[in-house]
């Protein structure tokens, strides 16, 4: 009988990638099914976010490809764009916007509903500082900004690059319980934390990179 799921949403295949003359990691082959959580795990600069931007199209290999629903990203890169959310380890808001505008801005760019971002801010706790500069908001509250995306996206697949940096404890526990929501919905989820998560141990699968030299 076949099993169901049995086609990975995103599949890399054979990838290596090198950084200044370091083979961070070669012949790496990743199957991300439909309702997988994937916790790239490793010591500082082993390549996770290296292989993050890889998964997300945002640098290339060294060899190897990366495949969504079984095509290469770089055959239809618009639809793989629609299909992603990509969320960096830096928050990458701009100190001159509001949290407000900051948050409209990357709905805009996803081409999402920009009205909905202050419904958005209040689901992350930052109701009351739609209107405060990002430049007057702490690290935790710029984090808060990019996770947002999080309540509106309808990217099958995320890509989460440290989320948790600077949040804390109840904000971490409403992100991951987003990230569980995602994946029983059969989204799937590849992200990196050097914490530990809360989430059930077996809905996550451990991807470890060892620090090659
Ligand atoms: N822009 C860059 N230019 C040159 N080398 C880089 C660059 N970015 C990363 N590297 C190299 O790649 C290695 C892996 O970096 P990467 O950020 O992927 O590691 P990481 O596992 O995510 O680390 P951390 O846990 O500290 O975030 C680094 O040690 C560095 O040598």
């Amino acid at each position: 009988m076949e099993k169901v799921n049995s086609t990975p949403l995103l599949r890399a295949e054979q990838l290596t990638c090198i950084k200044q003359d370091r083979i961070l990691f070669e012949h790496l082959d990743v199957a991300v099914y439909p309702g997988d959580i994937i916790q790239v795990a490793g010591p500082n600069g082993a390549g996770k976010t290296s292989l993050l931007r890889i998964l997300a199209g945002l640098a290339q290999p060294h060899e190897g490809q990366v495949l969504y629903n079984e095509t290469p990203i770089g055959a239809d890169p618009e639809q793989y764009h629609q299909s992603l959310l990509y969320i960096g380890h830096k928050a990458g808001v701009k100190a001159e916007l509001s949290a407000e505008e900051n948050l409209q801005f990357s709905l805009a760019l996803h081409q999402h509903d920009a009205n909905q971002a202050e419904a958005l801010l209040e689901s992350v706790g930052l109701l009351g500082f739609e209107d405060s500069l990002a430049a007057q908001l702490s690290a935790g509250q710029h984090r808060r900004i990019s996770l947002a995306q999080l309540w509106s996206s309808h990217a099958k697949v995320w890509i989460l690059d440290e989320p948790f940096t600077a949040i804390d404890v109840k904000g971490v526990a409403a992100i991951e319980q987003q990230i569980l929501s995602h994946a029983q919905q059969g989204g799937c989820v590849i992200l990196t934390t050097h914490q530990p998560l809360s989430l059930p141990e077996n809905k996550v699968k451990t991807l470890t990179l060892k620090y090659r030299v």
